[in-house]
């Protein structure tokens, strides 16, 4: 019989065993992990080689290397994307900016305003000349839209414009706001599934009419996290997560994002995505802010996945070990 101390714990083996083997036979993954075996690091090349012997002493660190969300995709309207992070194109500088800002997201959907961005007309500086279409996914939006014709108008153009079918639904209620004018909202949305458009709707972040939108047909929930445009950051993380608690489709912040923090929070709380514009076009370094977003998004996606640690009240010494060894 062996007998060793693991983190300090005793423990018996019959017969001798390569640490590689009595890794394995603890559950764990030899190449996530690390061993000091009587005070030295054994390197991770000669674990099948080092056979264990009574009396050794070995520490366990867990996780080198830590996890990833490689693979980690999701999907709307019968498409799969990687990036959970939607841009705008709206308050650029130009078009040249745009393109920069957008690559340096990570971002595989952008969406457009068809009133406002000009995608078509080879007159004029077009976006599809800096933003290939063929590489990103063009969602046509609303934006501008104060009732439901309007929005219809703007999106049965889009389709016709450019085939898009998947597209952003926003009608808004005032000028001050920007709010959602939900009964019009309502209509537009009925309207358009109809159509056969696929519908990623801009709402309030009222977890009822969430439901309501969803069960009409609508592929993705778009609740704010604060006024479009306020860079105020998520003001009812209460109510966002009440919404994705009970979504069977994507629900993804749209609105309100000033910082990289707010990106982070709204996927800490379990979003598919962010939708933002104004927090990357109006930074200083619009560019700089993208790639900030994109790493927020990952993170805070990461974190989700990873599951947060339970709050407590008192304090909780972080080396419980500390000393033994
Ligand atoms: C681009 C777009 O669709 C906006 O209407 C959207 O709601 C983004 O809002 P922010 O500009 O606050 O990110």
């Amino acid at each position: 019989m062996i007998h060793l101390t693991v983190n300090g714990d005793p423990k018996s083996i019959e017969t001798p065993v390569t640490l590689d083997a009595f890794l394995t036979s603890l559950g764990l993954d030899p190449t996530k992990i690390a061993v000091e075996r009587n005070l030295a690091i054994v390197p991770k090349s000669t674990y099948g080689e080092t056979t264990l012997a009574d009396g050794d002493r070995l520490e366990i660190v867990h996780f080198i290397g830590g996890g990833n969300t490689k693979g980690d995709s999701w999907s709307v309207g019968g498409k799969t994307y990687s990036s959970r992070l939607i841009v705008g194109t709206g308050k650029y500088k130009d078009f040249q900016q745009t393109a920069e800002a957008i690559t340096a997201s990570g971002a595989e959907i952008v969406t457009v305003a068809v009133r406002r961005v000009n995608v078509t007309n080879p007159n004029e500086p077009r976006l599809v000349d800096f933003v290939d279409p063929k590489k990103i996914t063009y969602l046509p939006n609303t934006a501008g839209c104060f009732t439901a014709d309007d929005a219809l108008r703007t999106l049965r153009l889009a389709r016709e414009a450019g085939g898009w079918d998947l597209v952003k639904l926003e009608v808004l209620g005032d000028q001050k706001t920007l709010y959602p004018n939900i009964v019009e909202t309502l209509s537009a949305a009925e309207t358009l599934i109809n159509e056969g458009f696929k519908v990623m709707v801009y709402t309030n972040d009222d977890p009822i009419i969430a439901k309501r939108l969803e069960d009409m047909g609508c592929v993705a929930i778009m609740p704010l996290g604060a006024p479009i445009g306020s860079g105020l950051g998520i003001q009812n993380p209460v109510q966002i997560r009440l919404i994705i608690e009970q979504a069977k489709v994507p629900v993804l912040v749209d609105a309100g994002v000033g910082t990289a923090s707010d990106a982070a929070i709204a996927m800490e709380l379990g979003c598919d995505g962010v939708l933002m514009n104004t927090a990357i076009a109006e930074a200083k370094d619009p560019v700089l802010m993208a790639h900030a977003m994109k790493l927020a998004v990952e993170s805070g996606r990461a974190a989700y996945l990873a599951g947060r640690m339970p709050k407590k009240k008192y304090a909780d010494p972080s080396s419980p070990l500390y000393g033994l060894i």
